[in-house]
């Protein structure tokens, strides 16, 4: 399926692509990733070196389809498997067993229909923001259309005064958003963010978040976003995937899988997002708040359908 055409997952029709211009000279193409029976296992590693064991199950059974346009968010306890999740959709690493689909065809290898963003921002720091968000041009852009989508890019997330400063002359927060730029520069069918707002400190991870929904909105391409902050999830996607081990059982999988009510942006405070908060946290094994609503400690989080 070309990213032109109208996308068909479960009865559902999006429109994957919009003219670019109408989103600000970022091009809205928004594929389908379709994960199905994903499992990862490590080789046993003794400093660093191949040693001789079974291999350790981190990731088992993982089916799930995420929707053009649709913002997912990755839940879980350290270690469960979120960035082994996402690296696998890129392409950066290969499932052991099951497969991944982006747009209906196979991810093998580095796909250039996603594009990836981190923690850290990795910017080269003897570039500056515009030369790094050139950078995530595709290849082969024509030089003045690439100029103008990075200059309509840099101004999208509030760089445009600060497009000829470098790395180490900007904030943090800057230097996020201009990681932002260039990952949103390849034009991806799929962004795969990992824990992109971690580093910043609370109020400039609010407006990060801020931002992204902005940026949803002008050129609503689908979003895997991979957080420990329950809250960050809730406010941000359409659903939430909660990854865990059952007791007894290698390997974490979909523990829920929630849709979240309501359109963004959300009343940090309403009753429905409480309780959500409280059923996640549960199911990360803090139990803060579910108490005081009813939900008792080590209640099972019952199986989402998907
Ligand atoms: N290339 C690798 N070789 C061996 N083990 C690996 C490799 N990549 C990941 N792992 C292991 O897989 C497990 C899951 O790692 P992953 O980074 O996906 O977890 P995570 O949920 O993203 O963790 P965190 O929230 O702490 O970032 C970890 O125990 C990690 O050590």
């Amino acid at each position: 399926m070309s990213s032109t055409a109208p996308a068909t997952n479960g009865g559902t029709s999006v429109s994957s692509s919009v003219n670019g211009d109408a989103a600000g000279g970022v091009s809205n193409t928004a594929y389908e990733v379709e994960f199905r029976d994903v499992g990862r296992s490590f080789a046993a590693t003794s400093k660093g070196r191949a040693a001789k064991g079974p291999a350790r199950t981190v990731l088992r059974d993982v089916t799930l389809t995420v929707e053009p346009g649709e913002v997912l968010a990755i839940l879980g306890t350290s270690g469960c498997g979120k960035s082994t999740l996402l690296r696998i959709a890129g392409g950066l690493d290969q499932p052991s067993v099951g497969s991944v689909r982006i747009d209906e065809t196979p991810v093998s290898g580095i796909d250039t229909r996603t594009a990836v963003g981190f923690q850290e921002p990795r910017l080269l720091p003897w570039r500056t923001l515009t030369e790094n968000v050139t950078l995530g041009l595709p290849a082969g852009t024509p030089k003045a259309e690439g100029r103008e989508r990075v200059a309509r890019l840099l101004e999208l997330v509030g760089l445009a005064g600060s497009a000829n400063l470098r790395p180490r002359e900007v904030s943090g927060g800057m230097a996020q958003r201009a990681s932002l730029a260039r990952a949103l520069a390849r034009n991806p069918g799929v962004l795969l963010l990992d824990e992109p707002f971690g580093a910043l400190d609370a109020l400039t991870r609010l407006k990060m978040q801020d931002l992204l929904l902005e940026i949803h909105s002008a050129a609503p391409t689908t979003v895997l976003l991979v957080t420990h902050d329950v809250d960050e999830a809730l406010q941000l996607a359409d659903r939430v995937v909660l990854l865990g081990r059952e007791e007894g059982v290698e390997g974490a999988t979909i523990q829920q899988l929630l849709t979240v009510p309501g359109a963004r942006p959300r009343d940090r405070g309403s009753a429905e997002l409480a309780e959500l908060r409280a059923r996640l946290l549960a199911g990360l094994g803090i139990d803060r708040h579910g108490a005081s609503r009813g939900i008792p400690t080590g209640t099972t989080i019952p199986h989402y359908p998907y």
